[in-house]
Parts: C-alpha cells; structure tokens; sequence
C-alpha cells in the first residue's frame, strides 16, 4: 500500500430492516441467541403484566376496602407479585448472561468464517482489501457485542412486551389504551428520521477508520526513509487530516445520537405523562375504576420502555452493523479459488501449462505459456518484471484461475484437483515470505510439522547458510522475531524461508526468486540444494533472473506478457 494512498470512498449501506438475516445464516450461535433472546423477551412480558395485575389488584383494593388492609388479606396476590418479580431478575441476569457470553461466541464465530473466505480470496482481489479486513476482524466486528447484548434484546422486548401490555392496558382501561396507540407511532417515525439523519455515518466512520490504521502502519513502516529524506511532514500531515475527520465523523453521530436518546426520553415521558393526566382526571371525576386506572398506569411506562432502549442502544448497533455488513460481504462473494472446487486425487506426472494468459490492467502477464514442468528437473521461469512469473507459480498452485488456457497435473486441471491435497504436495517459497512475530522455532514450524531429525534440520539449515545466522544469535531457535521477521535482515529472513521449504518433503517446490538477497556464496550452496532436490525426483520451479539461477536450470521458460488486452478477448470475457 502507498503511502499516500487516498481513503476508499465510503460506500452506501445497503439497509436489511433493523435484524439482518445475514447474522443468523452465517452465525450458528446467533440463531440459538436470538430463540433464547425471544423465549427470554416472552417471560419478562409475562411477568410485566402479572405484576402489573397484582399491584393494580392489592392497590385498588387496600384503597377501597377498609377491611382488607392486612398483608393476610392479599396473601395469594403477594405471592404471585414476589413469584413474578423473582421471575423476572432471574431472567434479566441469565439474558445479560447469555447475551456476552453469546456475543463473544458470534464475534469469534463469524472472524472465522470472514477469514476463512478471505483465505479463499485469489491474491489480487485480497491485496486490496488487506487493511480494510485487518479493521474489520479487529475493532469493527468487536461492535456487534453493543448490538448483540444491548440492541437485539431492547428489539424483541420492543416486539413482544409493547403489544402485549398494550392489549392488557385495552382490557383495563381504554381511554388508555386509545391515547397509548395514538402516541406510540411517533416514537419509530422518529426513530426512522434519526435513522435517515445518521445514515452512512457509520459506514464513514468504519471507512477513516480503516484508513488511518493503513496510513499509520505505513508511515511508522517507512518513517526512517521518509525521515532521511526530509518528507516525513507530508504523511504525518495526512495522518492527522484523515483523525480528524475520523474524530469529526465519530463526534457528530454522537452527538445526534444524545440528542436523540434525549428527545425519545422527553417523548415517553410525555405520552405517559398523557396517559396519568387522563386517569388521574377520570378518577377524581369518577369515570372509571381504580383497579383499571393503577394497571393501565403502571403498564403504559413498560409499553414505552423498550422502545426507548431501542432509540438509546441504536448507534452503538450501527457501528456494528457496519462492520458486520462488510463481513458479510466478503462471505457473500465467497467464491472458492481454482483449486478447491474439485475433489479428484493429485495424480503423478508433469505439470502442463498449454497457453495460460491472466489479464492485468488492460494487459496480459502472463500470455500464452506453454511449459511443462517435469519431476526430477529444475525449470527456470524467466522473463521481465511484470511479465507474470510469480502469476503463473498462483496458477500452478491454483490461488487464481487463468484466463485462457489451463494448468493441469498428470493430465488433471488444477481446478478438478482436491485443494488440500494438491497444496499438501507443493512448497512454494513466495516472493515476500510470510514470517510471523514469534520465535525462528515458530517461524519454521508455521507450515507445518517439521521434522525432529535434528540432523535433518541441521542439513537444511547448512544448505540455506542459516546456520551462519543461528551461530550468531545467543538464544538459536529461541531468538524471537517481529513482524514479518524484522530483527533479521532481508537475507537471513529469506534463508530462513528457505530452510522451512528444503525441510518439507512436497514433491513440487515452488520458488520464487529464492536467492534474490542473498550474497554469492550463499546462492551457490542454495542452488546446489535445489538441484538436489530435483535430482531426487522432485518437481522444481523456480523463479529467477540472474545468471547464476538460469545456469541451475535444466530447463528454462521465459515469460511473456504483453502490452494491452485485445479486443476479442475482452469480448469473450
Ligand atoms: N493485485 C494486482 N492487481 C492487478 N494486477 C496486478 C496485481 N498484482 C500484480 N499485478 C500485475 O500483474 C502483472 C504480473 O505480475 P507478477 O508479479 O506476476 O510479475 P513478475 O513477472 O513476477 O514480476 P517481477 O519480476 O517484478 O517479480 C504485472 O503487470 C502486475 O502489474
């Protein structure tokens, strides 16, 4: 990524109503929340309205009758009222309960299933989408806990306990229940023009965030070149523009997020203030029953209750749903890569290229090759930069699918092979290997089991000159490395790439520029290994340039691309 890449334009949220299916089709544990969230919803409704029933009851009737002013007198409804509210605490603390231990579940669940489809993704369409994936995995995702645990249970209450009590409140009272459905409306009308108000922002948010992530990890990646070279300002100046609109565009849906809360809190107090306004007149002027008045009064706040936590619990499940809503974006598209879609055994024989092109920016790199890569020879693939050489290792390895022509093995296409089986059969040594924070012992475990021939490893380590490196390190195996292995210089880390390919025991290798930093002594001992390898019978290709690599060579392919998509395969495509 550049360091002055500008910031993806945030793109429209395409709304699914307030619960998006997606979540429970993709989430497993979402569906078992959201039954236990409704059966959960159903009871607190009941006991609402039976302790609602028992109150008005005891109430009215302690008021009215002299008699029954002893707590013996309501014996059966005060034992209902404790059953109830009792009832309700527990199902309140098992639902909070639940909720966390439900949304960890979700969140976990669904950060595997994006990054398992992030997996499938061929490498050009997952570049570009790296940092935005790292934002979304990381805090984004993290936001459909306030959703889970706060948004998703004020709903279902909102759909259950609102219209039930409301049909009590129709038997108690309806005077009530008439100014109750006259007001109710306008709490989702508003809702709806908050909505309309901060639509999008959410999305923004996510999108500045994504990008200041990128553009710091950048500028602290390249602040000593930039440094040496006097324009370390430009950047971090664009780092502080792209806070503050990230500060600007959080502040502003906060802020209409208080004021909304505040003003759906006026307009409940308001319709209930409405609703004890009429009883209050009815039963001084003695138009109605005091039981039916206590129960219409003490329900008509839990009608409106729910649907405040809804407005107040609203934006933090926006930025949730903003994140969720890309998840599932990279879960819609999932499309497996080339190989994976087949289940056929690898078959033994010679990998054929006959004619492969990929398209690449209104160009073709590579363009029909024709190569066929026999075990037991090391081939060369040659040719200028750009010229698809790495393109076509992602072929042969089936991360992306030509565009014409086709790459099969022992007469099968990579496309029918099953994936695990042909990956588990290849090494491949890319050209920026993949070195994780940890120690080197990690780092060469990471594609597997390695061998605990000690020996072994010690062979593969003098045939890379990673022994040289470890000689030097006090703790060996144990010396821990950052980031994509920092702590060691670009040649010890490609060494160490190259010890961790020699020790697998693929019958295809896979290289792409394996010598590319090393000194000449070094490569010398390298490719005497890699000519070992195929002289043991293995499939190798690699990738390379120099003299030295080309002369390793038993056969050598150059790669061609060219300059411009013709028509006619644009038409085709
Ligand atoms: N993510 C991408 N999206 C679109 N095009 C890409 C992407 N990555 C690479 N390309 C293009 O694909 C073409 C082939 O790239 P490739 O890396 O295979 O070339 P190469 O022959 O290995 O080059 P080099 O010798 O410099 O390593 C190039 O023209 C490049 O611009």
């Amino acid at each position: 990524m550049s360091l002055d890449a500008p910031a993806a334009p945030a793109e429209p949220s395409r709304r699914r109503g307030p619960v998006d299916p997606r979540l429970w089709h993709y989430s497993r544990s979402a569906r078992g929340y959201l039954l236990l969230t409704v059966a959960l919803s159903l009871v607190t409704a009941g006991t609402v309205i039976v302790s609602a029933l028992m109150i008005g009851t005891v109430l009215a009737g302690v008021i009215t009758d002299p008699d029954a002013r002893t707590p013996a007198a309501w014996g059966t409804e005060l034992a209902v009222l404790a059953a109830a509210v009792a009832v309700r605490t527990v199902s309140t603390w098992a639902h909070a309960r639940f909720a966390h231990r439900s949304a960890s579940r979700v969140i976990g669940e669904l950060r595997g299933e994006v990054l398992a489809a992030a997996g499938e993704l061929p490498p050009r369409e997952l570049d570009p989408r790296r940092g935005e994936l790292a934002t979304v995995l990381t805090r984004g995702i993290e936001g459909l806990r306030a959703y889970l645990t706060g948004y998703l249970p004020a709903l279902m209450l909102a759909v259950t306990v609102t219209p039930l009590t409301l049909l009590v409140i129709l038997f108690a009272d309806r005077t009530s229940a008439v100014i109750i459905a006259l007001t109710l409306p306008l709490v989702p009308v508003f809702m709806i023009l908050i909505g309309l108000l901060t639509k999008g922002k959410a999305a923004a948010s996510l999108t500045t965030m994504t990008a200041l992530s990128a553009q710091l990890l950048d500028l602290l990646a390249g602040l000593p070149t930039l440094r040496a070279l006097g324009r370390e300002r430009g950047p971090a100046a664009r780092v502080r523009a792209l806070g503050d609109a990230h500060r600007h565009t959080t502040m502003s849906a906060l802020r209409i997020a208080f004021l909304s809360a505040m003003v759906l809190e006026l307009l409940a107090t308001l319709c209930v203030a409405l609703v004890a306004v009429s009883i209050g007149l009815r039963l001084v002027f003695g138009g109605m029953e005091l039981r039916g008045g206590v129960i219409a009064l003490i329900l008509a706040a839990e009608v409106y209750l729910p649907l405040r936590m809804v407005g107040a619990q609203f934006h933090a499940a926006e930025d949730g749903m903003a994140a969720a809503e890309k998840a599932f974006g990279v879960l819609d598209d999932r499309d497996p890569v080339v190989a994976g879609e087949g289940d056929r055994a690898v078959p033994d024989g010679p990998i054929v290229l006959r004619g492969v092109g990929m398209r690449a920016r209104g160009q073709w790199a590579p363009r029909g090759l024709d190569a066929v890569l026999e075990p037991g020879r090391v081939t060369v693939l040659t040719g200028a930069n750009g010229s698809g050489k790495s393109t076509a290792l992602h072929l042969i390895l089936g991360l992306a699918a030509p565009d014409e022509g086709e790459v099969s093995v022992g007469g099968v296409p990579v496309r029918a092979l099953d994936a695990e089986q042909w990956w588990r059969e290849v090494a491949w040594l890319p050209q920026h290997p993949v070195l994780i924070p940890g120690t080197l012992r990690e780092n060469l475990e990471l594609t597997g089991p390695v061998t605990t021939d000690v020996d072994a490893i010690d062979r593969a380590c003098t045939a890379t000159g990673f022994d040289q490196v470890l000689a030097d390190l006090p703790d060996g195996w144990e010396t821990r490395v950052g980031v994509g292995g920092l702590g060691l210089s670009l040649g010890q880390r490609q060494r160490l790439a190259l010890t961790r390919v020699l020790l697998s025991d693929a019958r295809v290798v896979l290289l792409d520029e394996p010598t590319a930093h090393l000194d000449p002594a070094t490569e010398a001992t390298v490719l005497r290994s890699v000519c070992g390898l195929a002289a043991r019978g293995r499939t190798v290709v690699m990738v390379g340039h120099r003299d030295t690599v080309l002369r390793a060579g038993d056969v050598v392919v150059t790669v061609e691309g060219t300059d411009g998509v013709d028509r006619d395969s644009e038409v085709q495509a």
